[in-house]
């Protein structure tokens, strides 16, 4: 796939891994939707790319994924600025051990919500020009993180959820792929969360388990991590795939045929 003039939707666009799969895709020539619920930070972004890439070359919208209502608003602006998406970056996630309810609505629910309206809006089988959606996995998505149960637990629902997606797609004939990317430890604020109690919660106490796990894995920088992204944005054989991106390099996960 061709990113030129192509219309990209990324959530929690505002920092992190977000803005680096933001960049690239806008580096490659596509428009891009910003989409987080920090506002701040967020047209912070924008000023900081239009001067990089014209100002009509992005758009923040204030976003938080927990909300249907206001993904769905997302949606029609970015349509009636941009036209109709061809990728989608279900990327929004946090750790919070302790108000794990939160965690799994912004991890999982919400890579559902944003999963569903791209199909909604990019489905060929409903006036769709089709597409890829990119949803943000984890490591923690293919093996258990210690100390953050929950966590491991909705990666793991989105990387099932995306192998699912891309299977319904194929038999539908919908004209989308859907994979998961499933990086190790990577520099972002999420990985704070390992020092912050209210976010590990009652397994606090597992740090030292953590640190060794981040000793072993290494921390990737976001530009490794986002290249790759781009490999499954525009490799358009890449369906059903979960590409776990590790220090030592990247891979296709291999899932046992049952
Ligand atoms: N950093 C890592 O080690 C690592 C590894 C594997 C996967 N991931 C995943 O990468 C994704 C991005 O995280 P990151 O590492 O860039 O962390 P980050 O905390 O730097 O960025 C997360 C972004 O998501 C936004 N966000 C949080 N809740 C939101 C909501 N409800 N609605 C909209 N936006 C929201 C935040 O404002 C922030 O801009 C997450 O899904 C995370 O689980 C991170
Ligand atoms: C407190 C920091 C949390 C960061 C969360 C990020 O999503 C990064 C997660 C990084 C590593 C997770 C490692 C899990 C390791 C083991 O479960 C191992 O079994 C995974 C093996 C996966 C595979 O190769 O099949």
């Amino acid at each position: 796939m061709a990113l030129t003039s192509k219309v990209a939707i990324v959530t929690g666009a505002a920092q992190g891994l977000g803005r680096g799969f933001s960049e690239i895709l806008l580096q490659n020539g596509a428009k891009v939707a910003l989409l987080d619920v920090n506002e701040t930070v967020g047209k912070s972004l924008k000023e900081t790319f239009d001067n990089q890439y014209g100002p009509d070359k992005s758009l923040f919208l204030s976003c938080n994924v927990e909300s249907e209502e206001q993904l769905k608003a997302a949606f029609q602006k970015t349509i009636q600025t941009f036209g109709r998406p061809h990728i989608m970056c279900n990327n929004a996630g946090i750790i919070n051990e302790s108000n794990w309810e939160k965690a799994v609505s912004i991890n999982l629910m919400g890579v559902v919500r944003g999963t569903y309206l791209a199909l909604e809006h990019m489905n060929k089988l409903t006036g769709g020009q089709g597409g890829v959606v990119v949803n943000v996995g984890s490591l923690a998505g293919l093996g258990p993180l210690p100390c953050t149960p929950v966590y491991t637990a909705t990666k793991h629902g989105v990387v099932g959820f995306t192998r699912a997606m891309a299977a319904a797609s194929d038999i539908s004939g919908y004209g989308i792929r859907f994979n998961v990317i499933c990086p190790a430890f990577v520099q972002t604020d999420i990985l704070n969360a390992l020092y912050q109690p209210e976010k590990t919660g009652q397994f606090s106490s597992l740090i030292e388990n953590t640190k060794k796990l981040i000793e072993m894995y290494g921390i990737i920088e976001v530009p490794d991590v986002s290249k790759n992204f781009l490999q499954l944005v525009t490799d358009e054989t890449k369906n059903g795939e979960a590409l776990a991106v590790l220090q030592k390099g990247c891979s296709y996960v291999t899932f046992p045929a049952l």
